[in-house]
């Protein structure tokens, strides 16, 4: 299972990895003390469990994560891939980019005095984070209400933080069964894997329930649609042993097998499968869900970029620059209207685009278009009387539409001349996993969405607006 890690800045989703790694035997003793020494000699101390996590000297430095690092354990009955993506509000693309290859998440939320408060408040990650991860298709998330340690273990503090999250996260669209809250403090390992030893005496007071191990254990295994085509988006490029060139991703259909010949899109190179790597061992096939590593030949690296989608030669993903799509808009303040420019994210990648015609409006619970074909006179009306009724030509928070979006154009070198690049896209009737869309602007998630279908467009130059 990929189970992936999420909460607001700080609130010790790296030191709960960390420990539960250590605590299921999957960092030593040896790498813990090393750790611990060198951490303190920096004056971060506290991050010590963290840096089982934070590779990078920046982040070790700082004490947040800025990318997705990925590790594996096993849990008697699981065998997981954690994503642990960043909290901080600058690296939520990078955030996104975990998300898309998740199939559960694990919430962490700080228990103490005014930081859960903090993380949950508009603005705040826990949110932003808990409706990401659900458009992305995740369905099943655990809570570890952390720092318990810091507000002595108090029961009315855990249920007052369950309270608030229950009904924020089945307006998510989490169902209740599939919701699952754990008291813990990751800094001290307390039920992690155990809730037994002294310090944890006030937990036991009044705690009898499952550990984190043991919710984690019950995850409910995903189903994988092996009988697609094979779909591979990159989410990471790197030059491999030798001369080979290496990418990283989560497979979203399909298998593959070494020596297949694979369409890298978009353009017509065709590249050949070396070697697989799965949890750091070689394998002659992987299937749909797996987190690899493909080592790739008879490919120019130049025609290799993060976003790129590999499938078989005979099956390619259709590349588009107009299509349609059903989104939900989030809680936002400045409407959508035709023309809205914004940042468009699928998988690994994110392009310029803009809402290209607003075609109808949904029922959100049942998806029946409630309104179609607006006329335009009807959006400058709205403008004029700034009507204060959600109107259809205006998408406001909580709206679900079918639109029309088209990809902007980006510079090509120094001429005043912008491309339109087609993108691989594929509808979700097709395969779930390649046809989720996300929508930010200014550094906001705005609206979350599924593909319906794609307008074919040739490959055009447009002059610079
Ligand atoms: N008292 C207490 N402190 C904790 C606990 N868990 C984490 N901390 C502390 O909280 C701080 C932040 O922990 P991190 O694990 O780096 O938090 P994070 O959520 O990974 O942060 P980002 O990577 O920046 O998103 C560190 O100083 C930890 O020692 C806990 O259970 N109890």
């Amino acid at each position: 299972m990929n189970l992936f890690l999420s909460g607001h800045v700080d609130a010790g989703k790296s030191t709960l990895m960390g420990r539960l790694l250590f605590e299921l035997g999957r960092i030593d003793e040896k790498t813990r003390k090393t750790n611990e020494r060198a951490s303190d000699k920096l004056g971060k101390g506290s991050f010590s469990w963290a840096w089982g996590l934070d590779g990078t000297t920046e982040e070790r430095e700082r004490g947040i994560t800025m990318d997705i690092a990925l590790q594996s354990m096993m849990t008697p009955r699981r065998q997981i891939t954690i994503l642990d993506a960043p909290g901080h509000k600058d690296f939520v693309p990078n955030m996104i980019s975990g998300a898309s290859q998740a199939d559960s998440a694990l919430l962490v939320v700080d228990a103490s005095t005014g930081e859960f408060e903090a993380g949950f408040q508009r603005g705040g990650q826990t949110r932003e984070h808990l409706l990401l991860v659900r458009s992305l298709g995740v369905s099943q998330v655990i809570v570890a209400i952390n720092k318990l340690d810091q507000v002595n273990w108090s029961r009315a503090r855990f249920e007052e933080i369950c309270d608030a999250l229950r009904p924020f996260l089945v307006q998510s669209g989490f169902h209740p069964s599939k919701t699952k809250f754990v008291p813990v403090s990751a800094y001290h390992g307390i039920n992690l894997v155990s809730s037994n030893g002294t310090e944890a005496d006030g937990l036991r007071e009044w705690y009898k329930g499952p550990t984190l191990t043991d919710l984690l254990d019950k995850l409910e295994p995903p189903t994988r649609d092996i009988l697609t085509s094979l779909r591979f988006p990159v989410s990471n490029v790197f030059r491999g042993q030798g001369s080979y060139l290496s990418v990283s991703g989560r497979i979203c259909g399909g298998i593959v097998q070494v020596g297949e010949k694979l369409r890298v899109l978009p353009g017509d190179e065709i590249a050949v499968v070396k070697s697989i790597e799965l949890e750091d061992e070689s394998v002659p096939w992987a299937m749909s869900g797996a987190n690899v590593t493909l080592s790739l030949t008879s490919i120019d690296p130049v025609n290799v970029l993060v976003g790129s989608v590999l499938c078989p030669p005979s099956d390619p993903v259709p590349l588009a620059t107009v299509f349609t799509a059903r989104i939900i808009v989030f809680d936002i303040q400045v409407p959508i209207t035709a023309g809205t420019s914004f940042e468009l994210f699928h998988h690994s990648r994110d392009v310029p685009a803009s809402a290209l015609k607003l075609l109808s409006t949904l029922d959100r619970a049942t998806g029946q278009v409630i309104k179609t074909s607006p006329r335009y006179m009807d959006f400058i009306l709205v403008q004029i009387h700034a009507d204060p009724v959600p109107h259809f030509s205006v998408l406001t928070k909580g709206t679900s539409a079918e639109i029309q979006i088209g990809l902007r154009g980006t510079h090509v070198g120094s001429s005043s001349n912008t491309v339109v690049r087609p993108i691989p896209l594929e509808t979700f009737a097709n395969n779930k996993d390649m046809g989720r869309i996300l929508i930010r602007r200014g550094g906001e998630t705005i609206a979350a969405g599924v593909l319906q279908n794609q307008c074919r467009k040739p490959h055009v130059l447009m002059p610079s607006l």
